[in-house]
């Protein structure tokens, strides 16, 4: 497996896995500001773990539908790289918070089937980057972060959008290069496949991830 391939461990809650994921090169870590999510984090929370993220890994807040308010305590209480926005937001609506906190944006798009890849479309000039993450099954309460894949040959030859972007989606140490091999994507984000319990990463299982893509 090429070492170029960058991931991100979203979904982080306790110092330790902070540096768990740093020190298996982690590229971007996530921190979820989502009441419903297991993972879900008080702003207080999310400071002191942002300041354990050394310098050159990537800080991203993921929200969901958030408001401007919502977003301004955000970003004024958390230091933060990145915003990436996991809900229906719209293209336009991608564009203003993009401009109004000054932050690169990642939006979150959702695939089942192939007619969903059109929707990558709508996004490929406003986002500075594109998750491609399964849909989420009609009866979960959360928009990600269910450790669901959804079927990889789906972007197989189809590499080529303007933005780069990450593969999501139910991704493990078990099966991550296989899911590289099958969807030449060069970032990867996982959440439940590091994790012993919702909400509970695993040190050994963030490590077995990096050392998969290795
Ligand atoms: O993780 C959450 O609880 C969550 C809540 C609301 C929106 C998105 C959420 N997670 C997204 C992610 O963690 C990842 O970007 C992605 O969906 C992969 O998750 P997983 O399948 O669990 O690896």
């Amino acid at each position: 497996m090429s070492d170029d391939v960058k991931f991100k461990i979203c979904g982080l809650t306790a110092p330790e896995h902070v540096r768990a994921a740093a020190d298996a090169g982690a590229g971007y870590v996530g921190f979820v500001f989502f009441p419903k999510s297991p993972r879900n984090l008080e702003l207080p929370a999310a400071a002191e773990l942002a300041h354990l993220v050394p310098a050159g890994i990537a800080k991203v807040a993921l929200v969901v539908n958030a408001s401007d308010e919502e977003l301004d305590r955000i970003v004024s209480t958390v230091p933060l790289d990145m915003l990436q926005l996991h809900g229906k937001e719209s293209p336009d609506r991608v564009a203003e918070v993009r401009d109004r906190f000054g932050l690169p944006v990642m939006k979150a798009v959702g695939i089942a089937e192939a007619e969903d890849l059109a929707a990558i479309d709508l996004y490929s000039d406003i986002a500075d980057q594109l998750l491609i993450d399964a849909k989420p099954p009609r009866q979960s309460e959360l928009p990600g972060g269910n450790g669901l894949a959804f079927d990889w040959r789906l972007l197989a030859g189809r590499k080529y959008w303007r933005r780069p972007w990450m593969l999501a989606g139910g991704l493990t140490p078990e099966n991550v290069v296989e899911a590289v091999r099958m969807t030449g994507a060069q970032q990867v984000d996982v959440s439940s496949g590091v994790e012993r319990a919702p909400g509970v990463k695993d040190t050994s299982l963030i490590h077995a991830f990096a050392t998969s893509l290795r």
